[in-house]
């Protein structure tokens, strides 16, 4: 079993337990020692309201002079959900989507290289360790995260292409950091595009996850200025009645068809794998010098606009026609439940295909793109109303493949010729990024790259 699986598995046991106590949030194991029953029993005897509250009321009880007891404030899991910073992974990659999200892009300082960013390396990976086990950054930690455990925080550190060069290591960039092509539908803002470095920080809580992005600002010093930065979120673990696929501002399920931990090809797909795989392709890799990209993902990210005010004037079977699948339960037009899969074949009585010819599902689908799938890993955001009137909202569309070339360009070269989701969306930004295996205990994220 892989490790991705052992810690799909391993949450899946957290999930179950916490089930058996009766709690829905979904999000992973109860705290060490601390059962679901023993908190309610304790959480009965301060009444309803002490229930209510949870963490940050507890801390706002106690200023208003009413003490309750500690354990009150410990009745949710969400806040003391752990994800492991080592492992053959990046955490943030398979790690189930989290309430909130910050994609930040970092160019290195004028006169900054190797030395400079193998440091930054090492704090930053030193200041991840730190808070996604719930303790407090080194030396400048802010205090904004008190009171909150951990809360599922995932920092994921990620190199452009742009790097190399700034850094000495052209001759060991993989030639999967290409620039993407150019798409007819691209309109692109250079200055939220691409970047040096790039750090994708995920949580369950939104203190937290601005805590440990503005530690990791600041762990960046003279060595490195940020690019951009995107702010993002999903919905809230427990929101739902029981777990499920998350919807994006377009009402839609987002994720359905994603590729799935249990599959055979699942690490194949996503992971570069340790050695060259035997074959045309194996030449070229072996020759490129990126054995430090072992265990290691391609991060392709877009900030799609969604044109939301003419999306909603639709009717719900326009909708559910330029997707191919219903809006209320992400079921295939031809029929089933969500996770029946499409009858790309079907034909209707009016001698029609059920799931158009331009439906989105249809395009996208590994059956009509040679098998080339992808993880999609997206954050919702909303900046406001843009200087049109109409809402700057869509997706930070955040994908995961172990080769571009297999996952994302032909699926999206693709879509560019004929989605019929196109004529509602807008790419804005752009950026790919190669994103290491996991640190080993004692070692930083991309020290195989910067000091071998
Ligand atoms: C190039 C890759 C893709 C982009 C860009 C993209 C944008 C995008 N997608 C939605 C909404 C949905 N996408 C769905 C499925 C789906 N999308 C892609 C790829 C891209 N989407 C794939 C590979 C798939 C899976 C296809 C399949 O195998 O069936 C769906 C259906 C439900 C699901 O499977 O997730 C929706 C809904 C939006 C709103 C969007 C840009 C804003
Ligand atoms: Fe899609």
């Amino acid at each position: 079993m892989s490790d991705t699986q052992q810690n799909d598995l391993a949450r899946k046991d957290g999930k179950d337990s916490e089930a058996d106590h009766g709690t829905d949030h979904g999000t992973g194991a109860a705290p060490a020692g601390v059962s679901r029953r023993r908190l309610l029993g304790t959480a009965s005897a301060v009444g309803a309201a002490g229930l209510a509250v949870g963490a940050a009321g507890g801390a706002a009880a106690s200023a208003a002079g009413r003490h309750e007891p500690a354990s009150v404030t410990a009745l949710t899991t969400v806040g003391t959900d752990t994800v492991a910073f080592h492992g053959a992974h990046q955490p943030g990659i398979t790690t189930p989507l989290q309430a909130r999200g910050h994609l930040v892009a970092f160019d290195l300082a004028p006169g900054a290289g190797r030395k400079e960013a193998s440091a930054l390396l090492r704090r930053w990976s030193a200041s991840a360790r730190a808070l996604m086990a719930g303790e407090p950054a080194a030396g400048h930690d802010t205090g904004v995260a008190l009171d909150a455990g951990p809360s599922s925080l995932t920092v994921t550190f990620g190199f452009g292409r742009t790097f190399f060069d700034r850094t000495g290591l052209t001759g060991r960039r993989p030639s999967a950091l290409d620039p993407l092509p150019p798409f007819s539908s691209d309109h692109l803002d250079a200055r939220r595009s691409d970047g040096d470095l790039w750090i994708q920080v995920g949580a369950n809580d939104a203190l937290v996850a601005f805590h440990a992005l503005r530690t990791l600002q600041k762990d960046a010093g003279a060595a490195a200025r940020v690019r951009w930065q995107m702010n993002g979120f999903n919905r809230t673990p427990g929101a739902t009645a029981h777990p499920m696929t998350a919807r994006n501002l377009m009402g839609q399920l987002d994720g359905t068809a994603n590729p799935k931990p249990s599959e055979p090809d699942f690490d194949r797909r996503l992971f570069v794998p340790p050695t060259p795989t035997a074959g045309p392709a194996a030449d070229s890799t072996a020759s490129e010098d990126t054995a430090w990209m072992a265990g290691g993902s391609y991060a392709v990210v877009r900030r799609i606009r969604m044109l939301l005010d003419s999306w909603e004037q639709l009717s719900l079977h326009h909708q559910e026609q330029v997707i191919g699948r219903r809006k209320a339960d992400g079921a295939p037009l031809t029929g089933g439940t969500e996770g029946t899969a499409l009858g790309l074949d079907t034909v209707g009585p009016d001698g029609k295909l059920v799931i158009p010819g331009n439906a989105h599902a249809r395009i996208s689908a590994p059956e009509a793109n040679g098998g080339a799938a992808m993880l999609r890993r997206p954050f919702s955001f909303h900046d406001g109303i843009g200087p049109d009137g109409t809402p700057d909202a869509g997706l930070l569309f955040v994908c995961w493949q172990a080769d571009p070339l297999k996952g994302f360009v032909p699926v999206q070269r693709k879509l560019d010729r004929g989605d019929a989701l196109s004529a509602y969306i807008r790419h804005e930004a752009s950026g790919l990024f190669a994103v290491p295996g996991g640190a080993r205990e004692g070692e930083y994220v991309g020290q195989r790259l910067l000091e071998a």
